[in-house]
């Protein structure tokens, strides 16, 4: 396939293209991702609201093309844990990714297979290098601003959400005492 040069914009205050629909992921398509489940029903009664939105900009599925978009995670708690992407392996698990902090505060939380974790503070102008095996997800911590990266990773790397889906993240990222606090996953189901 022939890729052409081509020019898009993303809105630097809140991560939109005009130029490309999103992907959006709403309360419901998180079921079974946030700790608390009574909490997950009673926000999900109020309503099916978005939780994050990012852009698949069509690349090629290459190694030698690179995937890239904005990634914008809306503000909120579901009981005490932060609004969150589901998180993933990438297919291709040793393809790494890059994220750049345009808006928010933040952080990444990341793990290997093996059961290294990790996690960094996102903030305008801070970039997470997320190496090759491991899976990530990014988390709003902010009471009111959307959280906004920009991405970039090998055009075949692909996204591995079934590991997560069925073991979960080993860490979380709750509030306590009115602060981002990195807790054991009592869910985890390694
Ligand atoms: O649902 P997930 O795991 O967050 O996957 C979507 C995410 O994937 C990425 O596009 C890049 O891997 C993120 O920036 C975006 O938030």
């Amino acid at each position: 396939m022939t890729v052409l040069p081509s020019l898009h914009e993303f809105n630097l205050n809140n991560g939109l293209s005009s130029t490309r629909e999103p992907i959006r992921r709403t309360l419901s398509k998180m079921k079974g991702m946030f700790h608390d489940e009574a909490a997950f029903d009673a926000e999900l009664a109020k309503g099916d609201s978005l939780l994050y939105e990012f852009y698949d900009m069509g690349v090629p599925d290459s190694e030698k093309d690179v995937a890239y978009g904005t990634s914008i995670t809306y503000p909120g708690k579901v009981g005490d844990e932060y609004h969150m992407t589901k998180g993933h392996f990438h297919t291709v698990i040793d393809t790494a990714e890059v994220y750049y902090c345009l808006r928010g505060h933040g952080y990444m939380m990341m793990e290997t297979p093996e059961g290294e974790t990790q996690w960094l503070e996102f903030l305008p102008g801070k970039a997470v290098y997320v190496p090759g095996r491991w899976a990530h997800r990014s988390i709003n911590v902010h009471p009111t601003e959307p959280l906004v990266t920009f991405f970039a990773f090998p055009g075949n790397a692909g996204h591995d959400y079934g590991t997560i889906e069925s073991k979960g993240f080993r860490k979380l990222m709750v509030e306590r005492d009115g602060k981002p606090t990195v807790i054991d996953n009592p869910r985890w189901n390694g």
